[in-house]
């Protein structure tokens, strides 16, 4: 199943957030969102799962655009793990989790044995089976994001949206995560700010400035040296992973002097 974002437009407060942004994220693949901070990145990722209609432009899942869709409809086709991860009720993971299996069931049909095995199979899969018990609220940043991306696998979706889903977690477990999401073979789209893991684990990149895509390609295509100085104001070496053989990036202040410290 592909997501095809068609020139979507965004106001907010009165200024234009994006200004004709398409991604294509071809079925199966890991799709990356980079770009500076205030660029449209959640914003782009907020009209995928319906938290804000586009003044103009299409969100086309295999060519049926999710607005059109019910809200039971579109939670059966895509999962999110959104940014925010403010806890507003007194729930345990487990129960956080179940609620990815909503959409599956009846309104007010009691979860079956089959809901608590998914259930449990999520919180093994982002190692956080030892907190099924215990109230999210007092989870830490990175827990929390690990259950929230257990609650998306619940929802057994072909399509999964991450805004930036490794900013809490440790060097593991960013790694682990990004691992997984690329194993999964799911239509993936994320916004990522950490341009080596980008490297590393997507297939394809979009590169958003000023609420424009201003770049699109495999990793080894889009984050050259001239596109990271244009683009993210810093100087970049890029060479090749020794284990990986990927893009590795070395960077560097764009105040640093040839050869010599950093300014
Ligand atoms: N409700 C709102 N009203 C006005 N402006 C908004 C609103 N929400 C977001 N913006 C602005 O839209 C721009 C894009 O924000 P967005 O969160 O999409 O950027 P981003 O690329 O995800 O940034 P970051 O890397 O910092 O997470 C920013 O300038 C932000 O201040």
């Amino acid at each position: 199943m592909a997501l095809r974002l068609r020139d979507i437009r965004v106001e907010l407060g009165g200024r234009q957030i994006l200004a004709g942004a398409s991604v294509l994220a071809a079925a199966g693949e890991v799709t990356g969102l980079v770009g500076p901070n205030g660029s449209g990145k959640s914003t782009l990722l907020r009209t995928v799962y319906r938290h804000l209609r586009p003044a103009s432009g299409q969100v086309l899942l295999d060519e049926v655009d999710v607005w059109d869709l019910r809200p039971r409809e579109a939670a059966r086709d895509i999962a999110s793990v959104p940014q925010e991860t403010r806890a507003e009720f007194d729930i345990t993971a487990r129960e956080m989790v179940a609620m990815g299996r909503t959409p599956h069931k009846h309104p007010f049909a009691a979860a079956t044995a089959r809901d608590a095995e998914i259930v449990r199979e999520a919180l093994e899969r982002v190692d956080a089976l030892p907190l099924a018990g215990r109230h999210y609220a007092t989870l830490s940043g990175g827990e929390r994001q690990r259950v929230l991306l257990a609650r998306a696998l619940a929802q057994q979706t072909r399509v999964l949206v991450l805004d930036e889903p490794t900013n809490h977690l440790d060097a593991r477990h960013q790694l682990d995560l990004m691992r997984l999401v690329r194993d999964l073979g799911m239509t993936t789209v994320m916004a990522v700010h950490d341009l080596n893991l980008a490297a590393t684990y997507c297939d394809r990149l979009h590169v958003l400035r000023a609420g424009e895509v201003v770049a699109s390609g495999p990793p080894e295509d889009v984050l050259t040296p001239g596109l990271l100085r244009s683009v993210f104001e810093v100087d970049a070496d890029v060479i090749p992973h020794p284990r990986t053989g990927r893009p590795h990036l070395i960077l560097s202040s764009l105040s640093t002097v040839e050869g010599g410290e950093p300014a």
